[in-house]
């Protein structure tokens, strides 16, 4: 399912296919050379896309893509290569390869389908990676095809040149390719993986709270971008007719990924640019590299006047737009707003079925020798408001962390009704009904206000009512009208609710919210005290609020328990708190 609005994908989908054939007409009246430049630069916007499908979503930029380019085109020429061919050059080939001679569309999608798989069993292991890990991996994937290539000699010849490969890419065929390949790969953006992606990518333990699971996630895309990537390979290689493995190493590599970096990552609008200006340069530069004569004076060689141009454009783009040249948007979403219609909107959230009660019994948290949490049992019910109050390290977001799964106690037990939470990944207490927001916000920041929230709709609950959930949370926060602004440009106290609409479009029946009024005035946090109360008593969830206000705590929640030092030191109702000598000397001091 795509999450953009319709006429977003209609119009990025045509500008793709008008701008890509546009350019294919203009460059079939020109010379033979531009032809060949022409579909060069197809070629290597396909593959820029594809990576950018993995890298650009996920945040990990990968060094191995053009492995599956390498294996796209042996695995496609191994198909489309004359059989008297194959005999007289690979002699040792598995029978039914040496007789079979397949057309090239054919050959091409056999190759695109034979990468999906392969994607598929390397994905599953890299998937598990993060950050630098996970680019490191992918360069070890590099070198290991790489070295598959040459040593895999029966089949590729090794490091010799696999020649005789069909010249079946044309300019028109380069072209709908990558028509394709580009609307692909914008369908993939605003697919829910994508959106669920790129949530991962904003704020990993924000995206496992609201129910999504990243590594699934990066696994479709790493599928999804092999196969562009092989696309890319099988072209390339019908295109040059003979090619090595050197053709798949690390200097096509260093091309695409430049292309990627200066052009943007995140958007198909920023592959576009990317592969625009290195082509440009590279063809500028090409022509000043063997010496050229300025105002009378002769220019001598300069050898690597390609690669010091494209050197300095990245520097350029790294340090004034470290987003790329394009940004974070694609070009038709700066174009139109989302039509957010507050009047059409469905806002009436649906009060919860099932009423658990949460049990957290003996919690104990050690982080090496110092005991953050000590023995801590409480319950919390559905319909009541629970404050968790304490100075300053007394271990209140130990307590949140290890209810909603993102820390394992040392000892201890949470239970919902008779579900042990316990041991379960963080992602999975979405679907049970937990929802949270965070202490140092943790929004989605390059998404909009709406798909911070709806990506938590679509992730929870099987996505069932995902819009309607979106906007009745939207509504509830009075964000409605700011639905289409990016989030991370808004203020704290905007953030907070944003945060805490994300975790209502969860349909939770348990609500944490860690410090929600900070950053807040009085006035926001008086509006904040008065949703918390309504969600309590209209949707019958329960609430369990952290917070350093105690006006708040004191005028919003049922009942209080008091941590100091990590061990639950009073419990019961704001009043009986307050005139509790131990709250008061753990406050104030033996003193007081
Ligand atoms: N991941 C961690 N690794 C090591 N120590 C930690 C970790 N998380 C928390 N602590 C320590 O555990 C103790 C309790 O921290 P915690 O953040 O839970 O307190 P808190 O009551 O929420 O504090 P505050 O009100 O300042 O947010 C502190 O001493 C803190 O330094």
């Amino acid at each position: 399912m795509i999450t953009a609005p319709k006429r977003h994908i209609v119009f990025a989908s045509a500008a793709i296919f008008l701008v890509i054939l546009a350019i294919a007409g203009l460059a079939s009246f020109g010379s033979g050379a531009l032809e060949r430049t022409m579909i060069v630069f197809f070629v290597s916007l396909i593959g820029v896309a594809g990576i950018g499908v993995y890298s650009g979503n996920s945040g990990i930029l990968s060094f191995g893509h053009v492995g599956f380019m390498g294996i796209g085109a042996y695995c496609a020429s191994l198909l489309t290569l004359p059989v008297p061919l194959k005999t007289a050059t690979l002699p040792n080939l598995p029978s039914w390869l040496a007789t079979t001679q397949l057309d090239f569309v054919l050959a091409t999608l056999i190759a695109v389908l034979f990468v999906g798989v392969v994607a598929a069993i390397i994905g599953a292991a890299i998937g598990r990676l993060e950050g630098s890990a996970a680019t490191i991996a992918t360069l070890g994937l590099l070198i290991i095809v790489h070295g598959v290539t040459i040593g895999w000699r029966d089949v590729t010849r090794g490091a010799q040149t696999f020649f005789g490969v069909p010249r079946e890419t044309t300019l028109w065929t380069a072209a709908i390719a990558c028509v394709i390949a580009l609307i692909a790969a914008r369908l993939y953006r605003d697919s829910i993986s994508g959106l669920r992606l790129r949530a991962g990518r904003d704020n990993a333990i924000a995206a496992n709270a609201v129910g999504i699971n990243i590594q699934k996630e990066r696994l479709v895309s790493f599928i999804v971008s092999a196969m562009i990537m092989a696309l890319a390979g099988a072209l390339l290689a019908h295109f040059l007719g003979a090619f090595s493995p050197k053709k798949f190493y690390f200097t096509d590599t260093f091309f695409l990924l430049s292309m990627l970096i200066v052009g943007g990552m995140s958007t198909v609008t920023g592959a576009f640019t990317g592969a625009v200006v290195i082509t440009l340069i590279t063809e500028i530069l090409r022509r000043f590299e063997s010496g050229f004569t300025l105002f009378g004076f002769e220019m001598p060689t300069i050898f690597g006047t390609t690669q010091i141009g494209i050197g300095l454009i990245i520097l350029f783009a790294m340090f004034r737009k470290a987003n790329g040249l394009a940004g974070l948007k694609e070009w038709e979403e700066r174009l139109f707003d989302r039509e957010i219609s507050p009047q059409n909107a469905p806002t009436a959230s649906q009060p919860i079925e099932e009423h658990t009660e949460l049990q957290a019994s003996g919690l104990v948290m050690q982080f090496g020798g110092l005991t953050a949490v000590n023995d801590v049992s409480f319950t919390l019910k559905p319909g009541e408001i629970f404050g968790l109050i304490g100075p300053n390290g007394s271990g209140k977001t130990t307590v949140m962390n290890m209810l909603s799964c993102v820390l394992k106690p040392t000892v201890g037990s949470v239970k919902l009704g008779d579900t042990e939470l316990i041991g379960r990944k963080s992602n999975e207490v979405a679907n049970f009904g937990i929802a949270r927001t965070f202490q140092n916000i943790r929004l989605f920041p390059d998404l909009t206000v709406y798909q911070n929230v709806h990506v938590a709709a679509l992730s929870t609950r099987q996505g069932k009512n995902a819009e309607a959930r979106t906007y009745a949370a939207l509504h509830r926060l009075g964000l409605l009208d700011r639905a289409d602004e990016d989030s991370g440009t808004l203020s704290y106290g905007d953030q907070r609710r944003v945060e805490i609409a994300r975790a209502l479009a969860c349909e939770p029946t348990l609500l944490f919210l860690d410090e929600p009024a900070a950053g807040m005035n009085r006035e926001e946090t008086d509006d904040l005290m008065e949703t918390l109360r309504k969600l309590c008593a209209e949707l019958g969830i329960g609430i369990l609020i952290v917070d350093h206000d105690l006006k708040l705590i004191n005028e919003l929640c049922d009942r209080v328990a008091v941590l100091n030092e990590g061990k639950m030191i009073a419990e019961g109702t704001p009043e009986e708190v307050r005139n509790n000598p131990a709250v008061v000397e753990a406050y104030l001091g033996r003193s007081a």
